[in-house]
C-alpha cells in the first residue's frame, strides 16, 4: 500500500441527502462534505449503508460521488462504496469512482441470495478489475448482508493487490484481530488496514487493533469520535472509555425512535448547523411527531457531551 496514513482515524458514512420531494440534493451533499472538512475528520465513506446505497439507483449515486468529490478532492480521503446487487451495475459504478479520482472502493458482498465463496471473490474481483488502479475495500457487515466474511474468502481476496483494507461492521471485535493478522501475513506490517464498523466499540476495535473507523454515527457527532482517537494515541484507554459510554448512550437514545436512526441524525444536523439533508427513503420510517422529545433530547446529549471535551 502507498500510503496506509490517509486510512488512519475517524472516517463518517455520508448520509444519503435529499430535498423536500426527496430526489438527490447535490446542494446538501456539498454542504455535508464540507462541514465534515471543517470538523477535521479524516474521510467519508459515500454510499454505504448510511448512504442508503440499497434505495438509490445508478445515475443517482454517481451524482453524489461527484458531488462528494468536487468539494473533497485533495481534503478529504473518500471511499466510495459501490456495491449493488449484481456485478454489472457495481463495475459500472466502480469504473466511475476511479474516473472521479477517489481513493478507494468498497462494497458489501451480494446480498439475498446466499452464493458460494468462490461467486462472492468473482463478484468483488469483477469490479476491482473495473477499477484496476484503484485500491478495494471489503465491507464486511454480516448482520445486513446475510454474508459474513471468512477467513478463507477473505485469503482468496489477499491474492488481488488492490485489496487493502476490510472495513469490519460485525459485532466481534476478536474479527479485526483475525483480519488484521491474515492482511499482515499476506502483505506485510503496515500494509493493510481494518476499519472499526460498530461505533459503539470505536474504542474497543482501535485498542485490538484497528487502523481507524468508518461510522455512521460519526458525522452527526465528529467531535467525541476525533477526541476519543486523539485520547487513544496518547494512550489514555480511559479518557476515551469515557467518552465512548457517552457517545453509547446518545446511539441508544437516538435509536429509540420510530424514525430511522439516520433520520434522526439528519434532523439533529438540520437544528444543530441548518444542514438540509431531508429525510430517508421508503420503506425507510421517518420522523413521526412524538420523535421530537427523543430528537431533542439526543441533540442536548450531544452538545452536553461536546461542551465537557
Ligand atoms: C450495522 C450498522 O449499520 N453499522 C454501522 C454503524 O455505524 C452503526 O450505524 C452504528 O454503530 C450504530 O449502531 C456502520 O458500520 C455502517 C456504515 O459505516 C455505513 O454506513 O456504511
Amino acid at each position: 500500500m502507498k500510503d496506509i496514513k490517509k486510512y488512519q482515524g475517524v472516517i463518517p458514512a455520508f448520509y444519503a441527502c435529499y430535498d423536500a420531494e426527496g430526489n438527490i440534493s447535490v446542494e446538501g451533499v456539498k454542504a455535508l462534505t464540507r462541514h465534515l472538512i471543517a470538523k477535521g475528520v479524516k474521510g467519508v465513506y459515500v454510499g454505504g449503508s448510511s448512504g442508503e446505497c440499497i434505495y438509490q439507483h445508478v445515475d443517482e449515486r454517481k451524482t453524489v460521488l461527484e458531488a462528494v468529490m468536487s468539494e473533497a478532492k485533495g481534503k478529504l480521503t473518500v471511499i466510495a462504496h459501490v456495491g449493488c446487487n449484481n456485478t454489472a451495475d457495481s463495475m459500472e459504478l466502480a469504473r466511475h469512482a476511479e474516473s472521479v479520482g477517489v481513493d478507494a472502493i468498497a462494497s458489501i458482498p451480494p446480498i439475498y441470495f446466499h452464493l458460494p465463496e468462490y461467486a462472492i471473490a468473482k463478484y468483488w474481483n469483477d469490479m476491482s478489475a473495473a477499477a484496476p488502479n484503484t485500491e478495494f475495500v471489503i465491507y464486511n457487515i454480516p448482520q445486513l448482508a446475510g454474508t459474513a466474511l471468512t477467513m478463507s474468502l477473505l485469503n482468496e481476496m489477499l491474492k488481488n493487490p488492490n485489496v487493502v483494507a476490510v472495513k469490519n461492521s460485525s459485532m466481534p471485535t476478536q474479527d479485526i484481530q483475525m483480519f488484521k493478522d491474515a492482511g499482515i501475513a499476506a502483505r506485510g506490517e503496515g500494509n493493510f488496514v481494518v476499519f472499526n464498523g460498530p461505533d459503539e466499540q470505536f474504542v474497543s476495535g482501535r485498542v485490538i487493533g484497528a487502523d481507524g473507523g468508518i461510522g455512521g454515527t460519526y458525522a452527526v457527532m465528529p467531535e467525541l469520535y476525533l477526541a476519543m482517537n486523539a485520547h487513544l494515541e496518547k494512550g489514555e484507554i480511559a479518557k476515551a472509555r469515557a467518552i465512548q459510554y457517552e457517545a453509547d448512550r446518545i446511539i441508544y437514545k437516538m435509536c429509540s425512535a420510530h424514525g430511522n436512526l439516520y433520520a434522526v441524525q439528519k434532523e439533529i444536523l438540520r437544528r444543530m448547523y441548518g444542514l438540509e439533508l431531508g429525510s430517508v427513503r421508503a420503506p425507510m420510517p421517518g420522523l413521526i411527531p412524538e420523535d421530537e422529545p427523543i430528537v431533542a433530547e439526543a441533540q442536548a446529549m450531544i452538545e452536553v457531551a461536546i461542551a465537557k471535551l
